[in-house]
Protein backbone atom coordinates (compact mmCIF):
# COMPACT_ATOMS: atom_id res chain seq x y z
CA UNK A 1 0.00 0.00 0.00
CA UNK A 2 2.86 2.59 0.70
CA UNK A 3 4.80 1.73 -2.03
CA UNK A 4 2.00 2.00 -4.27
CA UNK A 5 1.39 5.29 -2.94
CA UNK A 6 4.90 5.75 -2.93
CA UNK A 7 5.11 5.56 -6.66
CA UNK A 8 2.15 5.69 -8.34
CA UNK A 9 -0.06 8.25 -6.47
CA UNK A 10 2.67 10.84 -5.11
CA UNK A 11 3.70 11.51 -8.76
CA UNK A 12 0.21 12.90 -9.66
CA UNK A 13 -1.13 14.64 -6.84
CA UNK A 14 -1.53 18.33 -6.49
CA UNK A 15 -1.16 18.11 -2.97
CA UNK A 16 -0.41 15.39 -0.12
CA UNK A 17 -1.52 16.36 3.58
CA UNK A 18 0.14 13.07 5.65
CA UNK A 19 0.29 13.47 9.38
CA UNK A 20 3.32 12.74 10.99
CA UNK A 21 3.32 9.29 11.31
CA UNK A 22 1.86 9.13 7.48
CA UNK A 23 4.82 10.79 6.72
CA UNK A 24 7.02 8.76 8.47
CA UNK A 25 5.75 5.67 6.83
CA UNK A 26 6.36 7.48 3.21
CA UNK A 27 9.71 8.27 3.92
CA UNK A 28 10.68 4.67 5.29
CA UNK A 29 10.24 5.20 8.98
CA UNK A 30 11.90 8.59 9.84
CA UNK A 31 11.94 10.06 13.00
CA UNK A 32 9.60 13.14 12.59
CA UNK A 33 9.33 14.20 16.45
CA UNK A 34 9.81 18.48 16.04
CA UNK A 35 9.37 20.89 13.54
CA UNK A 36 12.20 20.96 11.87
CA UNK A 37 12.20 17.41 10.73
CA UNK A 38 8.36 18.11 9.69
CA UNK A 39 10.34 20.57 7.28
CA UNK A 40 12.68 18.02 6.24
CA UNK A 41 9.96 15.48 5.63
CA UNK A 42 8.12 17.91 3.53
CA UNK A 43 11.06 18.58 1.07
CA UNK A 44 11.65 14.77 1.04
CA UNK A 45 7.93 13.92 0.37
CA UNK A 46 8.18 17.06 -2.23
CA UNK A 47 10.42 15.54 -3.96
CA UNK A 48 8.52 12.31 -4.82
CA UNK A 49 6.53 14.41 -7.04
CA UNK A 50 3.20 16.07 -5.45
CA UNK A 51 3.40 19.75 -6.36
CA UNK A 52 2.58 21.02 -2.29
CA UNK A 53 3.10 19.10 0.66
CA UNK A 54 1.46 19.76 4.14
CA UNK A 55 2.34 18.18 6.96
CA UNK A 56 0.45 18.33 9.76
CA UNK A 57 1.82 18.83 13.41
CA UNK A 58 -1.24 17.37 14.82
CA UNK A 59 0.13 14.59 16.23
CA UNK A 60 3.61 15.87 17.03
CA UNK A 61 4.59 15.72 21.21
CA UNK A 62 5.02 17.83 23.80
CA UNK A 63 3.32 21.28 21.65
CA UNK A 64 0.87 23.33 23.12
CA UNK A 65 0.33 24.62 19.22
CA UNK A 66 -0.65 22.21 16.62
CA UNK A 67 1.66 23.41 13.53
CA UNK A 68 1.25 21.84 10.07
CA UNK A 69 3.89 22.39 7.57
CA UNK A 70 3.29 23.94 3.47
CA UNK A 71 5.72 23.26 1.62
CA UNK A 72 5.59 24.36 -2.32
CA UNK A 73 8.51 23.35 -3.46
CA UNK A 74 10.78 26.68 -2.55
CA UNK A 75 8.92 28.04 0.40
CA UNK A 76 7.88 26.79 3.95
CA UNK A 77 4.79 27.67 5.55
CA UNK A 78 4.35 27.40 9.39
CA UNK A 79 0.60 27.26 9.74
CA UNK A 80 0.04 27.26 13.66
CA UNK A 81 -3.23 27.17 15.73
CA UNK A 82 -3.37 26.58 19.64
CA UNK A 83 -3.95 22.81 20.42
CA UNK A 84 -7.35 21.61 21.09
CA UNK A 85 -7.42 19.42 23.69
CA UNK A 86 -10.33 16.74 22.84
CA UNK A 87 -10.42 12.96 22.20
CA UNK A 88 -13.00 13.83 19.10
CA UNK A 89 -10.65 14.26 16.15
CA UNK A 90 -12.14 11.13 14.24
CA UNK A 91 -12.58 12.31 10.49
CA UNK A 92 -10.33 15.90 10.66
CA UNK A 93 -8.03 14.34 7.98
CA UNK A 94 -10.56 13.82 5.59
CA UNK A 95 -12.45 17.03 6.31
CA UNK A 96 -9.27 19.20 5.86
CA UNK A 97 -8.50 17.55 2.35
CA UNK A 98 -12.51 17.95 1.36
CA UNK A 99 -12.42 21.66 2.66
CA UNK A 100 -8.82 21.95 0.35
CA UNK A 101 -10.82 20.47 -2.58
CA UNK A 102 -14.02 22.75 -1.99
CA UNK A 103 -11.51 25.80 -1.87
CA UNK A 104 -9.70 25.26 -5.33
CA UNK A 105 -13.03 24.50 -7.07
CA UNK A 106 -14.43 27.93 -5.85
CA UNK A 107 -10.86 29.49 -7.25
CA UNK A 108 -8.44 29.61 -4.53
CA UNK A 109 -4.78 29.02 -4.54
CA UNK A 110 -3.21 26.41 -2.36
CA UNK A 111 -2.15 28.43 -0.24
CA UNK A 112 -5.47 30.11 0.46
CA UNK A 113 -7.44 26.98 0.22
CA UNK A 114 -5.12 25.24 3.01
CA UNK A 115 -5.76 28.41 5.45
CA UNK A 116 -9.18 28.16 4.88
CA UNK A 117 -9.59 24.33 5.43
CA UNK A 118 -7.34 23.90 8.58
CA UNK A 119 -9.27 27.16 10.01
CA UNK A 120 -12.70 25.20 9.27
CA UNK A 121 -11.11 21.98 11.02
CA UNK A 122 -9.33 24.16 14.36
CA UNK A 123 -13.27 25.86 14.53
CA UNK A 124 -15.07 21.99 14.36
CA UNK A 125 -12.81 20.75 16.93
CA UNK A 126 -12.96 23.45 18.98
CA UNK A 127 -16.83 23.16 18.53
CA UNK A 128 -16.93 18.70 19.26
CA UNK A 129 -14.40 18.90 22.14
CA UNK A 130 -17.19 18.04 24.69
CA UNK A 131 -19.38 15.93 22.30
CA UNK A 132 -19.89 12.18 23.59
CA UNK A 133 -20.59 9.98 20.84
CA UNK A 134 -20.40 6.35 21.66
CA UNK A 135 -17.31 4.57 23.82
CA UNK A 136 -14.77 4.37 21.93
CA UNK A 137 -11.13 5.85 22.66
CA UNK A 138 -11.35 7.98 20.03
CA UNK A 139 -14.53 10.24 19.16
CA UNK A 140 -15.81 11.79 16.06
CA UNK A 141 -16.03 15.41 15.73
CA UNK A 142 -18.83 17.62 13.88
CA UNK A 143 -18.04 19.08 10.67
CA UNK A 144 -21.95 20.38 9.86
CA UNK A 145 -20.84 23.04 13.16
CA UNK A 146 -21.24 25.72 10.46
CA UNK A 147 -25.50 24.41 10.41
CA UNK A 148 -25.58 25.92 13.88
CA UNK A 149 -27.45 29.28 13.56
CA UNK A 150 -25.88 30.39 16.92
CA UNK A 151 -22.31 29.95 15.08
CA UNK A 152 -22.87 32.21 12.13
CA UNK A 153 -21.10 34.60 14.13
CA UNK A 154 -18.14 32.98 14.14
CA UNK A 155 -17.38 33.19 10.86
CA UNK A 156 -13.53 33.23 9.96
CA UNK A 157 -11.81 36.73 8.53
CA UNK A 158 -10.02 34.52 6.11
CA UNK A 159 -9.86 36.14 2.30
CA UNK A 160 -13.32 35.89 0.99
CA UNK A 161 -13.34 36.21 -2.72
CA UNK A 162 -17.03 37.33 -2.77
CA UNK A 163 -15.21 40.57 -0.72
CA UNK A 164 -13.66 41.67 -4.58
CA UNK A 165 -17.20 42.24 -5.39
CA UNK A 166 -16.86 46.39 -5.30
CA UNK A 167 -13.08 47.51 -4.46
CA UNK A 168 -12.26 50.77 -3.85
CA UNK A 169 -9.15 51.68 -4.75
CA UNK A 170 -8.01 55.13 -2.93
CA UNK A 171 -5.91 57.89 -4.38
CA UNK A 172 -4.46 60.98 -2.72
CA UNK A 173 -4.67 63.46 -5.50
CA UNK A 174 -8.36 62.92 -5.60
CA UNK A 175 -9.04 63.35 -2.08
CA UNK A 176 -7.22 66.53 -2.11
CA UNK A 177 -8.39 67.77 -5.04
CA UNK A 178 -12.19 67.16 -2.78
CA UNK A 179 -10.69 68.19 0.00
CA UNK A 180 -10.98 65.26 2.12
CA UNK A 181 -9.17 62.80 4.07
CA UNK A 182 -8.21 59.59 3.55
CA UNK A 183 -10.26 58.43 6.43
CA UNK A 184 -13.50 59.74 5.27
CA UNK A 185 -13.35 58.68 1.80
CA UNK A 186 -12.76 55.21 2.98
CA UNK A 187 -15.61 55.63 5.51
CA UNK A 188 -17.58 56.73 2.45
CA UNK A 189 -17.34 54.22 0.42
CA UNK A 190 -17.75 51.80 2.97
CA UNK A 191 -21.25 53.26 3.81
CA UNK A 192 -21.91 52.80 0.17
CA UNK A 193 -21.41 49.41 -0.29
CA UNK A 194 -17.37 49.26 -0.91
CA UNK A 195 -16.53 45.24 0.06
CA UNK A 196 -12.59 45.65 0.00
CA UNK A 197 -10.53 48.97 0.16
CA UNK A 198 -6.93 49.60 -0.92
CA UNK A 199 -4.89 52.50 -0.02
CA UNK A 200 -3.30 53.68 -3.16
CA UNK A 201 -1.05 56.63 -1.78
CA UNK A 202 1.63 57.10 -4.17
CA UNK A 203 2.69 60.63 -3.04
CA UNK A 204 2.23 60.36 0.72
CA UNK A 205 4.93 60.79 3.19
CA UNK A 206 5.82 57.72 5.14
CA UNK A 207 5.22 58.74 8.27
CA UNK A 208 1.52 60.34 7.66
CA UNK A 209 0.66 57.33 5.34
CA UNK A 210 1.14 55.30 8.06
CA UNK A 211 -1.08 57.05 10.67
CA UNK A 212 -3.74 57.27 7.64
CA UNK A 213 -3.70 53.70 6.84
CA UNK A 214 -3.76 52.83 10.82
CA UNK A 215 -7.09 54.92 11.28
CA UNK A 216 -8.43 53.13 8.10
CA UNK A 217 -7.34 49.99 9.65
CA UNK A 218 -9.85 50.80 12.72
CA UNK A 219 -12.70 51.93 10.34
CA UNK A 220 -12.74 48.57 8.10
CA UNK A 221 -12.19 46.23 11.21
CA UNK A 222 -15.13 48.03 12.71
CA UNK A 223 -16.97 47.39 9.60
CA UNK A 224 -15.85 43.69 8.73
CA UNK A 225 -13.69 44.84 5.65
CA UNK A 226 -10.50 44.17 4.88
CA UNK A 227 -7.97 46.37 3.91
CA UNK A 228 -5.15 46.50 1.40
CA UNK A 229 -2.17 48.19 0.88
CA UNK A 230 -0.59 49.20 -2.86
CA UNK A 231 2.82 48.54 -2.82
CA UNK A 232 4.05 49.30 0.60
CA UNK A 233 4.71 46.07 2.50
CA UNK A 234 6.54 48.06 5.11
CA UNK A 235 3.19 49.99 6.04
CA UNK A 236 1.00 46.69 5.52
CA UNK A 237 3.04 45.38 7.95
CA UNK A 238 3.34 48.49 10.23
CA UNK A 239 -0.74 49.28 10.63
CA UNK A 240 -1.56 45.40 10.73
CA UNK A 241 -3.70 45.77 7.28
CA UNK A 242 -5.10 42.75 5.69
CA UNK A 243 -2.90 42.22 2.68
CA UNK A 244 -1.31 43.75 0.07
CA UNK A 245 -1.75 44.57 -3.97
CA UNK A 246 1.29 44.64 -6.07
CA UNK A 247 2.34 44.80 -9.89
CA UNK A 248 4.66 42.99 -11.89
CA UNK A 249 7.40 45.31 -11.08
CA UNK A 250 6.94 45.75 -7.52
CA UNK A 251 8.30 43.51 -5.14
CA UNK A 252 7.39 39.61 -6.09
CA UNK A 253 4.67 37.81 -4.89
CA UNK A 254 6.33 34.61 -3.38
CA UNK A 255 9.06 37.56 -1.33
CA UNK A 256 6.24 39.17 0.12
CA UNK A 257 4.44 36.50 1.39
CA UNK A 258 7.54 35.10 3.25
CA UNK A 259 7.04 38.86 4.82
CA UNK A 260 3.89 38.69 5.30
CA UNK A 261 2.91 35.27 6.59
CA UNK A 262 0.38 32.86 5.23
CA UNK A 263 -2.46 35.16 6.66
CA UNK A 264 -2.37 37.90 4.79
CA UNK A 265 -4.07 38.76 1.43
CA UNK A 266 -2.16 39.07 -1.26
CA UNK A 267 -3.39 40.94 -4.75
CA UNK A 268 -1.25 41.01 -8.18
CA UNK A 269 -1.80 42.74 -11.04
CA UNK A 270 -1.89 40.74 -14.19
CA UNK A 271 -2.55 41.39 -17.83
CA UNK A 272 -1.87 38.18 -19.37
CA UNK A 273 -2.40 34.23 -18.72
CA UNK A 274 1.22 33.93 -17.80
CA UNK A 275 1.32 36.00 -15.24
CA UNK A 276 -2.11 34.99 -13.69
CA UNK A 277 -0.02 31.22 -13.57
CA UNK A 278 2.32 32.68 -12.22
CA UNK A 279 0.61 34.76 -9.47
CA UNK A 280 -1.40 31.59 -8.63
CA UNK A 281 2.02 29.32 -8.16
CA UNK A 282 3.72 32.37 -6.27
CA UNK A 283 0.66 31.82 -3.47
CA UNK A 284 -0.92 35.38 -4.30
CA UNK A 285 -5.26 35.57 -3.57
CA UNK A 286 -6.33 37.04 -5.87
CA UNK A 287 -5.44 38.79 -9.68
CA UNK A 288 -6.62 42.25 -10.49
CA UNK A 289 -6.54 42.50 -14.41
CA UNK A 290 -6.75 45.83 -16.48
CA UNK A 291 -6.59 48.22 -17.84
CA UNK A 292 -10.11 47.26 -19.05
CA UNK A 293 -10.95 50.88 -20.27
CA UNK A 294 -8.72 53.65 -21.05
CA UNK A 295 -7.98 55.58 -17.83
CA UNK A 296 -6.25 58.93 -16.56
CA UNK A 297 -5.95 57.60 -12.97
CA UNK A 298 -2.13 55.20 -14.24
CA UNK A 299 -0.25 56.70 -16.74
CA UNK A 300 0.78 55.04 -19.85
CA UNK A 301 -1.23 51.74 -18.68
CA UNK A 302 -1.87 49.44 -21.53
CA UNK A 303 -5.59 48.61 -21.67
CA UNK A 304 -6.73 45.21 -22.57
CA UNK A 305 -10.21 45.59 -23.27
CA UNK A 306 -13.04 42.97 -22.17
CA UNK A 307 -11.15 40.68 -24.40
CA UNK A 308 -8.00 40.51 -22.65
CA UNK A 309 -9.94 40.28 -19.07
CA UNK A 310 -11.84 37.85 -20.53
CA UNK A 311 -8.42 35.67 -21.79
CA UNK A 312 -7.04 36.81 -18.18
CA UNK A 313 -10.33 35.38 -16.47
CA UNK A 314 -10.03 31.65 -18.35
CA UNK A 315 -6.83 31.07 -17.88
CA UNK A 316 -6.88 31.91 -13.75
CA UNK A 317 -7.18 29.89 -10.85
CA UNK A 318 -7.39 32.53 -8.31
CA UNK A 319 -10.20 34.74 -8.81
CA UNK A 320 -9.98 38.38 -10.35
CA UNK A 321 -11.38 41.68 -10.27
CA UNK A 322 -11.56 44.01 -13.03
CA UNK A 323 -9.61 47.59 -12.84
CA UNK A 324 -8.92 50.85 -15.16
CA UNK A 325 -12.18 52.67 -16.60
CA UNK A 326 -14.95 51.21 -14.68
CA UNK A 327 -17.68 53.23 -13.31
CA UNK A 328 -21.76 52.81 -13.18
CA UNK A 329 -21.99 52.92 -16.88
CA UNK A 330 -19.74 50.26 -17.82
CA UNK A 331 -19.55 47.90 -14.85
CA UNK A 332 -22.34 45.65 -16.38
CA UNK A 333 -20.34 45.46 -19.85
CA UNK A 334 -17.77 43.99 -17.20
CA UNK A 335 -19.66 41.50 -15.22
CA UNK A 336 -21.36 40.23 -18.64
CA UNK A 337 -18.25 38.28 -19.86
CA UNK A 338 -19.43 36.40 -16.91
CA UNK A 339 -16.31 34.52 -16.53
CA UNK A 340 -17.16 32.21 -13.24
CA UNK A 341 -13.98 33.61 -11.37
CA UNK A 342 -14.87 37.40 -12.10
CA UNK A 343 -15.87 38.46 -9.00
CA UNK A 344 -15.86 42.09 -9.04
CA UNK A 345 -14.68 46.06 -10.44
CA UNK A 346 -11.86 47.85 -8.80
CA UNK A 347 -12.37 51.47 -9.07
CA UNK A 348 -10.39 54.45 -8.54
CA UNK A 349 -12.67 57.62 -10.14
CA UNK A 350 -15.49 56.50 -10.74
CA UNK A 351 -15.83 56.92 -6.16
CA UNK A 352 -12.66 59.24 -5.32
CA UNK A 353 -12.73 62.18 -8.16
CA UNK A 354 -16.69 62.46 -6.90
CA UNK A 355 -17.97 64.76 -5.19
CA UNK A 356 -20.13 62.67 -3.04
CA UNK A 357 -18.22 59.33 -2.76
CA UNK A 358 -20.84 57.44 -0.47
CA UNK A 359 -23.68 58.40 -3.24
CA UNK A 360 -21.34 56.85 -6.23
CA UNK A 361 -19.95 53.87 -4.36
CA UNK A 362 -24.11 53.13 -3.68
CA UNK A 363 -25.12 53.83 -6.74
CA UNK A 364 -22.48 51.45 -8.51
CA UNK A 365 -22.77 49.06 -5.88
CA UNK A 366 -26.77 49.27 -6.79
CA UNK A 367 -26.02 48.85 -10.82
CA UNK A 368 -23.56 45.24 -9.70
CA UNK A 369 -25.71 43.61 -7.61
CA UNK A 370 -28.64 44.62 -10.87
CA UNK A 371 -26.21 42.95 -12.72
CA UNK A 372 -25.37 39.88 -11.43
CA UNK A 373 -28.80 39.46 -10.29
CA UNK A 374 -29.87 38.97 -13.70
CA UNK A 375 -26.87 36.29 -14.91
C1 LIG B 1 -7.15 45.63 -7.62
C2 LIG B 1 -6.00 46.26 -8.32
N1 LIG B 1 -5.64 45.79 -9.52
C3 LIG B 1 -4.58 46.35 -10.17
C4 LIG B 1 -3.89 47.40 -9.59
C5 LIG B 1 -2.68 48.01 -10.27
O1 LIG B 1 -1.55 47.76 -9.47
P1 LIG B 1 -0.06 48.06 -10.03
O2 LIG B 1 0.10 47.29 -11.27
O3 LIG B 1 0.88 47.82 -8.91
O4 LIG B 1 -0.09 49.57 -10.36
P2 LIG B 1 -0.21 50.73 -9.31
O5 LIG B 1 -1.53 50.62 -8.64
O6 LIG B 1 0.91 50.55 -8.32
O7 LIG B 1 -0.06 51.96 -10.13
C6 LIG B 1 -4.30 47.85 -8.34
N2 LIG B 1 -3.68 48.86 -7.71
N3 LIG B 1 -5.36 47.27 -7.72
C1 LIG C 1 -4.42 51.33 -10.71
C2 LIG C 1 -4.82 50.86 -12.04
N1 LIG C 1 -4.30 49.73 -12.56
C3 LIG C 1 -4.77 49.46 -13.77
S1 LIG C 1 -5.84 50.63 -14.30
C4 LIG C 1 -5.68 51.50 -12.85
C5 LIG C 1 -6.39 52.78 -12.58
C6 LIG C 1 -7.83 52.58 -12.30
O1 LIG C 1 -8.40 53.82 -12.01
P1 LIG C 1 -9.81 54.24 -12.55
O2 LIG C 1 -10.81 53.37 -11.89
O3 LIG C 1 -9.95 55.67 -12.13
O4 LIG C 1 -9.78 54.10 -14.05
Amino acid sequence: MVSYCRERLLPIADIITPNVKEASALLGGAQIKTVAEMRSAAKLLHEMGPRFVLVKGGDLPNSSESVDVFFDGKEFHELRSPRIATRNTHGTGCTLASCIAAELAKGSSMLSAVKVAKRFVDNALDYSKNMVIGTGRQGPFDHFFCLNKNLQSSRCSIFNPDDLFLYAVTDSRMNKKWNRSIVDAVKAAIEGGATIIQLREKEAETREFLEEAKSCVGICRSHGVCLLINDRIDIALACDADGVHVGQSDMPVDQVRSLLGPDKIIGVSCKTPEQAHQAWKDGADYIGSGGVFPTNTKANNRTIGLDGLETVCKASKLPVVAIGGIGISNAESVMQINAPNLKGVAVVSALFDQECVFTQAKKLHKTLKETTREM
